[in-house]
């Protein structure tokens, strides 16, 4: 049986997303992205589930730069799913005012409006996940609360005070699923959106027109970019990698001309995963 690691504890969206994807495994949570991933690279887990992007608040750079520069893993799968963010308080809530909100700093940032215009007086904590926060909001009483989902309600027995916080309505995150060694992935029967493969560009220096001929070796090749991302190489000032999402998957003409193209400007291509995007949608018991 496949041993599946996410971003726990219970009731994460990350939890979600898992059972959304797969209806068979033994499935465990880590407290934290770094955590998931280390036991992916020990082998302890087969596959690890884990927060990509968000559609407001963008990358979820922990993610992206363990997976640079702390392991070695293929991202094997994609899968997006909606982001519905309540205010999750405890169950003998009774109109207190609250003295702290907690959750993940992208879910704080996804009702960054709400907060501000609700809540000025809260101090906002940040935490390692939703299902975290709603952990500790459990645990702390009613002078706290938490965004999280539905689920995050349900597993540690809280009230949804306000639901759909979210700022803006296409609120969409996509978690990347990795292995150490890709192998085959027993998932439920979704529809594969697209095709998908992502490699990471770094470049020798910063020249004129750099980016500019990276560029042109997809382009002239019709090869769509659905993402392109520039993170620091953590080596100094300036100095970037590129990561790239493209919208096809792995063939060996295409992506070994760029790759030959590339490393003839001195660039570096490395393939980091070449995998199926699902697009899941979860039901919401809290209408919109
Ligand atoms: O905290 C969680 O529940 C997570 O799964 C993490 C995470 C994220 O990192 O973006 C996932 C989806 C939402 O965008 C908010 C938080």
């Amino acid at each position: 049986m496949q041993r599946i690691g996410y971003l726990g504890p219970k009731g994460t969206f990350t939890k979600m997303a898992v059972d959304a994807l797969f209806d068979q495994g033994s499935f465990v949570g880590f407290d934290s992205i770094p955590a998931c991933l280390d036991a992916v690279e020990r082998g302890d887990i087969d596959t690890g589930v884990v927060p990509l992007e968000n559609a407001i608040e963008g990358s979820v750079h922990l993610t992206i730069d363990y997976l640079i520069h702390q392991v070695n893993q293929s991202i094997i799968a994609e899968l997006t799913v909606p982001i519905r963010q309540h205010l999750l308080v405890h169950p003998d809530y009774n109109g207190e005012e609250f003295t702290h909100i907690y959750s993940h700093s992208h879910a704080i940032a996804q009702c960054h409006q709400y907060l501000y215009k609700n809540y000025p007086n809260a101090e906002l904590e940040y935490t390692a996940s939703t299902g975290k926060a709603a952990e500790i909001v459990a645990s702390e009483g009613v002078a706290v609360a938490a965004i999280g989902n539905h689920l995050a309600a349900e597993e540690n027995g809280l009230k949804i005070l306000t639901s759909n916080i979210h700022d803006y309505d296409n609120n969409h995150t996509r978690f990347a699923v990795v292995q150490k060694t890709p192998q085959k992935l027993n998932v439920k029967d979704h529809p594969v959106a697209t095709q998908k493969t992502t490699v990471m560009v770094t470049l020798p220096k910063d020249f004129v027109g750099a980016l500019h001929q990276v560029l042109a070796a997809f382009a002239w090749r019709k090869m769509n970019l659905s993402k392109i991302e520039s993170r620091p190489m953590k080596t100094g000032l300036g100095n970037y990698f590129f990561l790239i999402d493209v919208d096809q998957p792995y063939d060996e003409v295409l992506f070994p001309g760029v790759k030959a193209e590339l490393e003839a400007l001195g660039c570096k291509m490395k393939l980091l995963g070449t995998y199926p995007s699902y697009q899941v949608d979860i039901p919401s018991p809290v209408c919109q």
